[in-house]
């Protein structure tokens, strides 16, 4: 929590405007950022200073894993979050490979888990990296990546955290995941929750010790119409003691998320939070 708290300052303190064209709004912006969660401690890190929608965060990550394509499939799972990039968005609305309502198009999932080969056919990203930590092999490029620049023609959005990369150091496996581009407020609060629960999951599925994960962050921001409720309210309130995450033991493979796993698997202790605070959304 202080990390973030950290990052929040920072931006406030030393942050620079710079305009958007996307979303027509600017942004005050650092680059680079550096988290660290430490999953052996069981170190969740939920924001405190409001309320988390943590069960919201984590069904994006597994509906990402999924390779989920539609935010129909996405709120079936328990999150709202894509309904306005595939159905606000008024470049993508006019994007004739938009495939009709809900669609996302290629990004995120879709591409990970189905990733195009220029000699035809295509890759289970994440398929392949599970079958060989769960042998004990870690080839130094167990990377999950979302990212295809020669997809972006065809998706909602460019995917934001879009690269997740496994380590293994005798049993402990660790991850290092980037992201391009963060909106501090809404995205972050939701990404921090992502990375855990991903390291998390893949130990146990793997059934390997998950120890550190490290969150590279290249574009934080924080966007115009958010910074009053950052600076005056939440940045004014006292954090407190993190809440532990408890995931069901019996999610064991790759087919269990993908088949039967649902927001109920995923339990959180000892969360205690302030008031919500409703940031504005630029889609
Ligand atoms: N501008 C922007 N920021 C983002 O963080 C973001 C995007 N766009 N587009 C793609 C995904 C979708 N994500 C989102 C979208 C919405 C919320 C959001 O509205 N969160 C509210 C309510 C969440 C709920 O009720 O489930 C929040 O208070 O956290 C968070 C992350 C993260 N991403
Ligand atoms: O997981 C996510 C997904 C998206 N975001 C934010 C970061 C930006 O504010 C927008 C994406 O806009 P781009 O113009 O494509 O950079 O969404 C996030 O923080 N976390």
């Amino acid at each position: 929590m202080k990390q973030y708290l950290d990052l929040c300052h920072r931006i406030i303190n030393e942050g620079e405007w710079v305009s958007n064209e996307r979303t027509g709004k600017r942004c005050l912006t650092v680059i680079n950022a550096d988290l660290t969660y430490d999953v052996s401690k069981g170190e969740f890190p939920l924001v405190t200073t409001r309320k988390s929608y943590w069960k919201s965060a984590i069904a994006e990550i597994i509906g990402y894993l999924r390779g989920y394509d539609s935010a129909a499939d996405f709120r079936a799972l328990g999150t709202k979050t894509w309904d306005a990039n595939a159905n606000e968005n008024a470049v993508w609305l006019n994007n004739p490979y938009r495939k009709g309502e809900d669609d996302m198009g290629l990004c995120y999932g879709a591409i990970g888990r189905n990733f195009p080969k220029p000699d035809g056919g295509h890759i289970d990203l994440l398929k392949q990296i599970i079958d060989d930590l769960s042998r004990g092999v870690d080839n130094r490029g167990e990377i999950l990546t979302f990212y295809h620049p020669g997809a972006f023609h065809m998706a909602c959005l460019r995917p934001c955290m879009y690269s997740h990369h496994f380590s293994l150091l005798g049993d402990t496996l660790y991850l290092n995941s980037t992201q391009r581009s963060c909106d501090v407020p809404l995205g972050l609060n939701f990404n921090m929750v992502q990375v855990y629960v991903l390291l998390a999951i893949v130990a146990q599925i793997t059934g390997k010790k998950p120890g550190k994960a490290f969150h590279k962050i290249v574009n934080a921001h924080i966007y115009e119409d958010q910074l009053e409720l950052m600076r005056d309210v939440q940045l004014k309130r006292e954090p407190y003691p993190l809440p532990t995450l408890k995931i069901n033991p019996e999610i064991k493979s790759l087919k269990d998320i993908e088949t039967w796993v649902t927001m109920d698997d995923f339990e959180v202790e000892g969360y205690q939070f302030h008031e919500p605070i409703a940031y504005p959304f630029s889609v």
